[in-house]
């Protein structure tokens, strides 16, 4: 009989997971799903179950990399929520498997798990395509992907300034006080664009928040919201305009909005560059357009239960 799964609390994942650990193994992890090397690494498109009575979808997410041997599937419901709504707007679920046995060996929140290596998806797109001139950072946005992305852009790299928009005031005072560091608070998308070198979209809008051009010419916009195909964040003349990155080209053609209804075409996956097979066009504006994988859950999951096997 196999031995009954443990259980990792959100608490515990942010304790055990590191930036520094997750960020090369998320590197490896696009750049050899770039490769689509067949049975070495397997993630099925993401299926998506619509919850039309409660206006939110559940994702499955699973993946296998053959190498690592690392087996998981994520399960995220996530909300279009009314502002005042106290409901969280994703929830998730991390299942670690026993690739040989079949069986589960862990059981954690997802939540943190999505929240830290989106971010640091994020992170390694801006590290890759605009490696110099990190001034201004702006976030567009104030929920838990806007704290997870300060968190990981103010360690990876030097910005002067972080600006932060978010639909109401308040928010964005809430999400001053829950980061450790300076945060400048903006009353217009406009205003905390105009000038910034990197952009961040952490938003649960369906219409585009941000506009081409407000975005100054050579900046990085990481677009990580609208993850349906009828929801966007970026408007037609940022799409035509910017150098567009993925994920995954699967993932962008059959879920991205901002790619499907602008028409946008895909330049490069970020693991294609990472391989050298596609060039980082640093000079000119780019979008990298994050959908989210289950392989970039899978290798946080490992992470995860090693750290945890360690302290016992
Ligand atoms: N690409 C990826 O891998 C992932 C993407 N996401 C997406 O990232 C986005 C942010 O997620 P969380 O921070 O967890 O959500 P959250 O609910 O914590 O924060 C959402 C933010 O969007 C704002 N917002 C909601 N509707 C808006 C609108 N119409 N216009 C402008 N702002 C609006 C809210 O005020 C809040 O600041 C979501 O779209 C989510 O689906 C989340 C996880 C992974
Ligand atoms: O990758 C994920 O996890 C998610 N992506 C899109 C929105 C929900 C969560």
């Amino acid at each position: 009989m196999a031995e009954l799964p443990v259980l990792i609390t959100r608490e515990e994942v942010m304790r055990l997971l590191r930036y520094t650990d997750l960020i090369p193994k998320l590197e490896s992890a696009l750049a050899l799903f770039s490769k689509r090397s067949g049975a070495e690494l397997v993630q099925p498109l993401r299926t998506i179950v619509p919850l039309q009575k409660h206006n939110g979808f559940l994702g499955l997410m699973p993946a296998y990399i053959a190498h690592e041997d690392i087996l998981a599937a994520k399960m995220v419901s996530f909300y279009q929520r009314d502002p005042d709504s106290v409901l969280p707007a994703h929830q998730a679920t991390v299942l670690l498997f026993d690739p040989e046995r079949g069986n589960v060996k862990a059981v954690m929140d997802g939540t943190a798990i999505t929240e830290m290596r989106t971010a640091a998806v994020s992170a390694i797109s801006t590290k890759l395509l605009k490696p110099c001139r990190q001034e201004v950072l702006c976030i567009l946005g104030s929920g838990l992907q806007a704290v997870s992305h300060y968190q990981v852009f103010t360690q990876m790299f030097s910005f002067t300034q972080v600006r932060v928009w978010s639909r109401r005031r308040e928010r964005a005072e809430q999400f001053a006080r829950a980061v450790a560091g300076p945060v400048t608070m903006c009353s217009s998308v406009k205003e905390a664009v105009e000038g910034a070198d990197v952009i961040v979209t952490v938003t649960m809008a369906k219409e585009p928040v941000l506009q081409g051009e407000w975005v100054k010419p050579g900046a990085h916009v990481a677009a990580v919201g609208a993850c349906r195909p009828d929801w966007r964040e970026l408007d037609d003349v940022l799409m035509r305009d910017a150098v567009v990155y993925v994920d995954s080209r699967e993932g962008a053609s059959t879920e991205s909005g901002d790619i499907i209804l602008s028409g946008a075409s895909v330049f490069a996956e970020i693991g294609e560059v990472i391989n050298g097979t596609k060039p980082a066009l640093c000079e000119k504006t780019t979008v990298f357009k994050s959908l989210g994988m289950g392989i970039q859950d899978a290798v946080a999951a490992k992470l995860v239960f090693e750290q945890w096997k360690s302290q016992l």
